[in-house]
């Protein structure tokens, strides 16, 4: 069947759809008083990020890049690098000081969700771009059992029969490995490792097509966070999902990511394909993070 729309669309109308699920460009962040002044005399060629025209922080900076569906860009950079602040500002946890981000899904990619209210931007963390944090306390409720957590997220996409609820619910936790008959159990009783478990049912209840993981797997036992990070790499295949991987690990990043991003002082300075970067780091500060993560 022929549609009409399609029949009476004008010519050279049709755009292919973007590669990108995620496109975030020239976004930046300050800690401090001031706008934009703050800049000169920041980032890596001054070795700082503080301001020394204002004192502002310059957290972020000028930080450009896409992430395809089914793709994962890892951002690796030493502690105080803005990797941090990237993933807040994106979430909507930070507001930028300046530059865009857009979702592929949220009106086409034509809308910079950065100028969005909070209200509306709460709104996007239902289905559309979801957050791992490090601490699974940000991401949950530690007084609410299991199955209550998941049934939380889905409520808020609009789920109203309590079996089909349930149901789904146990699926997820079934899916990320938490034992069905943890599901009524509170939270707060739970491993790290499986409390990480139940913050990636949560986070993929709705199937956002990005997702954000902020260091999912720093401070769990080596054995648990290698289970884990088997699970999200499974994961993000399986939902082909679009994926900004933060760690201080390397380890984490070559597992999980097909790209990287090296930040350093909030800026970034090196971006390759991960093996590439990890095996021939151009940057000298790359080459610095790389021979100390080889040891
Ligand atoms: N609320 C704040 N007020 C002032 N400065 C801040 C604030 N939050 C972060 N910063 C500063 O911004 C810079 C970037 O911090 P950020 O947490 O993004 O780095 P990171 O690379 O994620 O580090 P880590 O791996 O330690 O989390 C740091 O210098 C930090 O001290």
């Amino acid at each position: 069947m022929t549609l009409v729309a399609e029949e009476t669309r004008p010519v050279g109308s049709e755009e292919a759809a973007p590669a990108w699920a995620l496109k975030v460009e020239g976004l930046g962040r300050i800690f401090g008083s001031g706008g934009a002044e703050a800049v000169p005399g920041t980032g890596p060629e001054h070795d700082t990020v503080i301001s020394p025209l204002t004192g502002a922080v310059v957290a972020a900076w000028d930080v450009s890049f896409e992430v395809a569906p089914g793709e994962a860009l890892g951002i690796v950079g030493e502690s105080g690098s803005g990797k941090s602040t990237v993933v807040r500002c994106i979430s909507g946890d930070e507001q930028a000081s300046a530059g865009a981000a857009y979702l592929r899904t949220v009106d086409g990619g034509l809308t910079n969700i950065l100028s969005l209210s909070p209200a509306a931007r709460r709104k996007l963390r239902v289905d559309q771009v979801s957050v791992v944090y490090q601490d699974p306390a940000a991401g949950l409720d530690l007084g609410v059992t299991a199955g209550g957590n998941v049934a939380e997220r889905l409520t808020a996409a609009g789920w109203r029969h309590f079996g089909r609820i349930r149901e789904r619910a146990g699926e997820l936790l079934t899916r990320t490995e938490v034992p069905l008959v943890r599901m009524d159990h509170l939270v707060r009783t739970f491993s790290g490792g499986m409390r990480q478990r139940v913050q990636l049912a949560k986070a993929l209840a709705n199937r956002p097509p990005v997702v954000l993981l902020d260091e999912p797997t720093t401070g769990l036992d080596a054995s648990v966070a290698a289970g884990v990070l088997d699970l999200v790499r499974s994961l993000l295949e399986e939902y082909g999902l679009a994926a900004l991987v933060i760690s201080h690990d390397f380890s984490v990043i070559e597992m999980l990511t097909n790209r990287v991003a090296v930040m350093q002082h909030g800026r970034i300075v090196e971006t390759g394909l991960t093996d590439q970067v990890f095996e021939d780091p151009q940057h000298p500060y790359s080459q610095r993070l790389v021979a100390a993560a080889r040891g």
